[in-house]
């Protein structure tokens, strides 16, 4: 097993004219969570989107349980997972149908086995038979942690993963995607807005601006050389360059403010 289980040596991807992540440099260890946070458009989506290999970099280099995830992708993406709020299972088929196909596409031996125990755990056997698109945001939110983990896998890249849950179920997903990391020593990195859920499962922190990490450490070292009580005043003071910050010059902001497009949008799930 390779010391890192990401490994990302000065990552940049540009699109068109817009620098989006600049020269990113950073690692996860099995068995670790990291988040990955920033402001709207500080080039967290882009850089989990390099990851799984769905986007080419510029430049730099990505290694990924010890495979470079240009040149060798396939060797590995059976191995990653993601779950995000913001990439649509195909509405149309049920919850039972996504999770099938999903399980078919990784390879799951017993993927009927596998489907209803994740099903089971995550409460969604009263879902399975009803079509994806049409759940509430949080069914949906949920349906989607249990495509992420359909495969078990080695690494989870995490976009928002209790987006639209009310504060209970949150909090039971975040300790059974917890409980999942203790049994499978996991690899985890997880976009976040939510101060509070990074503070709880998070070992390090990295802070994204204008598409370069400005800031990183363990919460508590955050807090700490900040001089504040939790997450949220840290990041506003990176936010607003309040203090400890790294200078930000001129041209790190993108040269052109052209309306986002998530990268994801001329991605079909059967690419991944
Ligand atoms: N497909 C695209 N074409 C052009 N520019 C893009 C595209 N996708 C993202 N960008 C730009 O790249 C930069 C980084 O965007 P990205 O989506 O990675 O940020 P983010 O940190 O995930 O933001 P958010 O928190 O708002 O989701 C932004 O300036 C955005 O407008």
């Amino acid at each position: 097993m390779p010391k890192y289980a990401i490994h990302v040596e000065k990552l940049s991807k540009s699109y068109d004219d817009v620098l989006a992540v600049k020269s990113i440099s950073f690692a996860v260890k099995p068995g670790e969570t990291v988040a990955l946070l920033g402001g709207n458009g500080a080039g967290k989506t882009t850089t989990i989107s390099m990851l799984l290999g769905i986007l080419l970099p510029t430049s730099g280099t990505i290694n990924v349980l010890g495979e470079d995830m240009v040149k060798d992708r396939f060797k590995v993406m059976h191995r990653l997972n993601f779950s995000s709020p913001y990439v649509d299972l195909p509405r149309r088929l049920t919850v039972r149908q996504n999770l099938m196909f999903f399980s078919k596409l990784y390879g799951i031996i017993n993927a009927r086995e596998r489907l209803m125990h994740l099903a089971e755990e995550l409460d969604l056997l009263e879902l399975l038979n009803r079509p994806t698109g049409s759940l509430s945001a949080g069914q949906k939110t949920r349906v989607s942690v249990a495509k992420a983990l359909i495969n078990e896998p080695e690494i989870l890249l995490l976009d928002e993963p209790t987006a639209s849950l009310d504060p209970d179920t949150a909090d039971w997903v975040r300790n059974y995607i917890k409980e999942y990391q203790k049994r499978t020593n996991a690899a985890i990195l997880l976009a976040s807005h939510n101060m509070t859920e990074v503070e709880r499962i998070c070992d390090n922190v990295l802070m994204m601006k204008y598409g370069k990490i400005v800031d990183q450490g363990t919460p508590d070292d955050l807090l700490h050389r900040y001089s504040r009580t939790n997450l949220e005043e840290v990041f506003l003071d990176i936010a607003r360059d309040r203090k400890n910050s790294a200078d930000q010059k001129d041209s790190d902001v993108p040269s052109k403010n052209i309306p986002r497009k998530p990268p994801h949008d001329d991605l079909e799930y059967g690419d991944i």
